[in-house]
């Protein structure tokens, strides 16, 4: 049995088994769309699929929420999963829904890391307003697939199509950018995580250099050129002390081969912008928190790790000093991403070369308002109701820093940034998705 379900405007073609398919189903399931519209995209469907239906062997079902048309056929060939073979015909009729605005002046925008965390968050607001935009991320195993996978799904109710691609994939890019002229990338593909480049420094390279590199060059040769924001890191300050830190501060001493790279990120965004006149907003994030967030980050492992009983590893600076964080809720980042978009002017350059002075930018995105480790983890054990077993080790020297804290005077100024959750308040949501994500004792696998 051949499937062929539309959901929202977009298709998706499988197989049952791997059996060779006799009958094909289609499903349009707008769930909420009313009668009328689902009547018009019946039609639509129909007649795209006119030429490969024989008349008589349409049959016409209809149930609550969805329309159902069977027809016999050994027409599509489809083996399973085919959906997602990019540059093929279904491939671009699902990038090109993906894409459609439902706003005047709406943005087209790429997001790059769109099964991350921020790239989410970022896209469901997008499409909210409506915005069009595809998404693109290589599901890489760097944590827990399964949920960037179930964040795929999140993303493809609202009609998000995140396409399975890699940065450093220039000819993907090129198709992309010939398909739809994007007005905007928003780019939060990227090796994160500051302890893991001791072991894994190549994929820092990958990702936040070359693939950086990659997308560049292709935002440079289209045309139009759109206008990129970015995710930089607060690792770029470093062993910077003078506090808060400002975007003015020095950012040459990382501590970790991670904020290296982000550094890198940063220089290499100015010669683009320099050289082709690329509009490029960097935003330099403040351990940003919340629900469906990372698994490899503190807040998110000591709540799995309190909830079964599991002790956690608290870090010490010099003299048994708290390390501390200037936590931000997902939700002040995403504001702030949305007014960096929306307040980002058009790049320059044309077929490759710089035509005008183009917008150069970066702020920081933080919560003004540092928070200890240690007060982190009292606040998690008064939501989950539960102890933790604390082993504090003095921090050892893996690219850590002992504090943030982020002035975003600037962003405040410039894009309206203005963060209004507190931790308490944040890590409370994030632990009510987490017990209805993982179950409540977070019994359900995770990593
Ligand atoms: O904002 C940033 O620039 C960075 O924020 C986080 O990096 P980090 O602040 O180190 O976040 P966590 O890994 O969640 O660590 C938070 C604090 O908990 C501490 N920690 C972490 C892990 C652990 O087992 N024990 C422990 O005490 C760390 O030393 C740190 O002080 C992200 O992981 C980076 O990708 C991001 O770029």
């Amino acid at each position: 049995m051949l499937i062929v379900s539309a959901t929202s405007w977009g298709e998706y073609f499988c197989t049952e088994g791997s059996k060779p398919v006799h009958n094909c189903r289609c499903i349009t399931s707008r769930l909420g769309a009313s009668t009328s519209a689902r009547n018009q995209y019946e039609k639509i469907l129909t007649r795209r699929y006119a030429r490969l239906l024989k008349t008589g062997d349409f049959f016409h079902h209809r149930k609550a929420l969805n329309h159902q048309i069977f027809w016999p056929t050994t027409i599509l060939p489809i083996s399973r999963f085919e959906e997602a073979k990019w540059g093929d015909l279904v491939w671009q009729r699902k990038v090109h829904q993906s894409c459609q605005t439902k706003r005047e002046d709406g943005m087209v925008v790429l997001v790059t890391g769109a099964a991350g965390f921020v790239g989410t968050h970022v896209s469901l607001a997008l499409k909210k307003r409506g915005d069009g935009l595809v998404g693109l991320d290589n599901f890489n195993n760097y944590y827990d697939p399964s949920l960037k996978r179930s964040r795929q799904e999140l993303l493809e109710k609202q009609g998000i199509f995140v396409i399975e691609g890699d940065i450093n994939d220039a000819a993907l890019l090129k198709k992309l950018f010939e398909l739809i002229p994007f007005t905007h990338v928003m780019h939060l593909a990227a090796q994160a995580g500051v302890r893991y480049a001791l072991e894994n420094p190549g994929s820092y390279v990958h990702s936040n250099i070359a693939g950086l590199v990659t997308l560049l060059e292709a935002c440079v040769k289209a045309n139009p050129q759109p206008a990129v924001v970015w995710a930089s890191s607060s690792s770029v300050y470093g062993l910077n002390t003078h506090v808060p830190f400002s975007e003015s501060d020095r950012t040459d001493q990382p501590a970790s081969l991670y904020a290296a790279t982000k550094k890198a990120g940063e220089e290499f965004a100015h010669t683009y912008n320099h050289i082709h006149g690329l509009s490029i907003t960097g935003l330099r994030f403040f351990t940003v928190y919340g629900p469906w967030g990372r698994p490899d980050m503190a807040y998110f492992s000591f709540t799995r790790d309190i909830l079964r009983g599991k002790p956690i590893t608290i870090y010490q600076g010099a003299n048994k000093i708290d390390l501390a964080r200037d936590f931000t809720y997902i939700d002040d980042i995403v504001k702030g991403c949305l007014a960096a978009l929306d307040t980002a002017e058009k790049s320059t350059g044309t077929g490759g070369k710089k035509r005008g002075k183009a917008q150069f930018r970066i702020y920081n995105l933080g919560n003004t308002a540092p928070v200890t480790v240690p007060n982190l983890v009292s606040i998690l054990e008064k939501h989950l109701k539960c102890k933790a077993k604390k082993d504090l080790v003095k921090m050892p020297r893996n690219g850590d820093v002992p504090f943030t804290h982020a002035n975003v005077t600037l962003a405040r100024r410039e894009l309206g940034y203005e963060p209004t959750t507190d931790l308490a308040t944040g890590l409370k949501k994030f632990v009510k998705w987490y017990q209805n994500y993982y179950g409540v004792s977070g019994s359900r696998k995770t990593m």
